[in-house]
């Protein structure tokens, strides 16, 4: 008999390797698809299937997998990247497989038309124009009134997204954004938002079942780059209500509701606000949070409704589980960073992450790339959860030596590409 396998299109830098081990936990050999298995550290060194194909190609993609079936039983296909998701829709409907539907998931992941449709369907969501030049920025954000918020209409990972509290930062995202050193996949529009103020949280649906909501806040502005997230969110019953209540209302808005949805909101003076619908399971380290807090592991869960499947989405216990980021406060040469593992051996503490090594350049961008690593703890209550985290977090240090010349940091600033 066939051997049973799982197709995963590429992946991202930390949910992909949780996807990888849970197909092997149910039993199903994972095969990656990627336009360059290099970009992922964790195939090499765990020997998994890796093939070299154009995933920007749909054609592409059918024809391997199709050459895959000669060999394989493709029980699945998935991705946990945002960008190859619909892609991943169109397979699965080709290969007659359970899939997400790939004209909802576009639709969802282009911000201006999400608003359009959360708008019309009345959820709340912040005032909101589009943009394409800097003329056009600067009459938005007039119309809305400043502060606002100046993100591409595209992505993810916080990347190219800013607070403008006057005319100059206005000013200086445009150029940033329209100057070439964002880069766009297609023509440059840019979202101008009004800032939708008050606490950020983050909810996890899967199906039409809100499985978990966390709260979450940032480091400093003008930037969006997680510091700290915990599961669950303080919230008196109510409030989960209302929370709960507006993100299910997101999914028929978007025709959403096949496998895992991630509803980030804030709780602004007229409630919770959509600031955006990912259709998706939430980034590394969410899900391992989601397990720790309610025993749900929502990536297994995914890849059985993947797969065809019965999901088991019901809640373990109830613990708390607290995740700190570790952002640098300065750009420069990373000379040193130790503590980690003595942080990893206190009780409780569940997950210590550096992701730099010394001797590596720190740029900060102001997107998820400026964490250097992260601490998880988890406890039975909250008190003694931010009790193990504090003292994880003071063990942690590193040293950081500022760039000599201006010259350096540029080269080091190099536009990046995308995930
Ligand atoms: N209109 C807004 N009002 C208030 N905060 C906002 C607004 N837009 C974005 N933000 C903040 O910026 C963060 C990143 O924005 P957004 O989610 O749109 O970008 P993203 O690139 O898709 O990020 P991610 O992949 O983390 O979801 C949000 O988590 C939120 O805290």
């Amino acid at each position: 008999m066939a051997k049973k396998a799982l197709i995963l299109v590429e992946g991202t830098r930390n949910t992909g390797l949780l996807y990888i081990q849970s197909t092997k936990y149910l039993g199903l050999h994972p095969i990656i698809l990627s336009a360059n298995p290099a970009r992922y550290d964790y195939l090499a060194a765990e020997g998994n299937e890796a093939v070299h194909v154009d995933t920007d190609n749909l054609d592409a993609l059918i024809r391997e997998c199709s050459r895959l079936r000669a060999t394989y039983d493709i029980a699945g296909i998935t991705s946990s990247a945002e960008s190859f998701y619909a892609t991943v829709g169109k397979l699965c409907r080709h290969f007659d497989l359970p899939g997400p539907n790939p004209a909802s998931i576009e639709r969802c992941c282009d911000k201006f038309a999400q608003r359009q449709l959360l708008a019309g369907a009345g959820v709340p969501v912040p005032a909101y124009r589009v943009a394409a030049n800097a003329t056009d920025v600067e009459s938005s954000a007039a119309e809305i009134g400043l502060p606002v918020i100046l993100k591409p209409a595209v992505g993810s990972g916080s990347r190219g997204v800013r607070l403008c509290r006057n005319i100059d930062e206005l000013a200086e995202q445009t150029t940033y954004l329209l100057g070439g050193k964002h880069i766009w996949r297609s023509s440059p529009r840019i979202l101008v938002e009004e800032f939708a103020q008050g606490p950020y949280y983050s909810v996890d649906i899967m199906g039409n079942e809100v499985i978990g909501v966390a709260a979450a806040d940032f480091g400093r502005p003008p930037h969006f780059v997680f510091r700290e997230c915990t599961y669950p969110a303080l919230l008196t019953d109510d409030e989960h209500q209302r929370i709960a209540d507006v993100s299910l209302s997101c999914l028929p808005a978007l025709s959403l509701g096949w496998g895992p949805t991630n509803i980030e909101l804030r709780w602004t003076k007229c409630g919770p606000t959509v600031i955006e619908v990912n259709p998706r399971l939430a980034g590394s380290p969410n899900p391992e949070m989601v397990q720790l807090a309610y025993g749900v592991d929502l990536v297994t869960e995914h890849i059985k409704l993947v797969i065809g499947d019965e999901w088991n989405l019901s809640r373990r216990h109830s613990h708390t589980a607290t995740v700190q980021c570790l952002l640098p406060d300065r750009d420069g040469t990373l000379d040193w960073i130790d503590g980690d593992s003595l942080a990893a051996a206190i009780p409780g503490v569940t997950q210590v992450k550096l992701f730099v090594k010394p001797e590596t350049p720190i740029v900060r961008r102001g997107d998820y790339t400026d964490k250097i690593g992260h601490i998880i703890a988890a406890s039975p209550t909250r008190a003694q959860t931010a009790a193990i985290l504090q003292r994880a977090v003071d063990l942690i240090n590193w040293s950081i030596t500022p760039f000599p010349t201006a010259g350096e940091r540029e080269q080091y600033a190099a536009p990046y590409l995308p995930d």
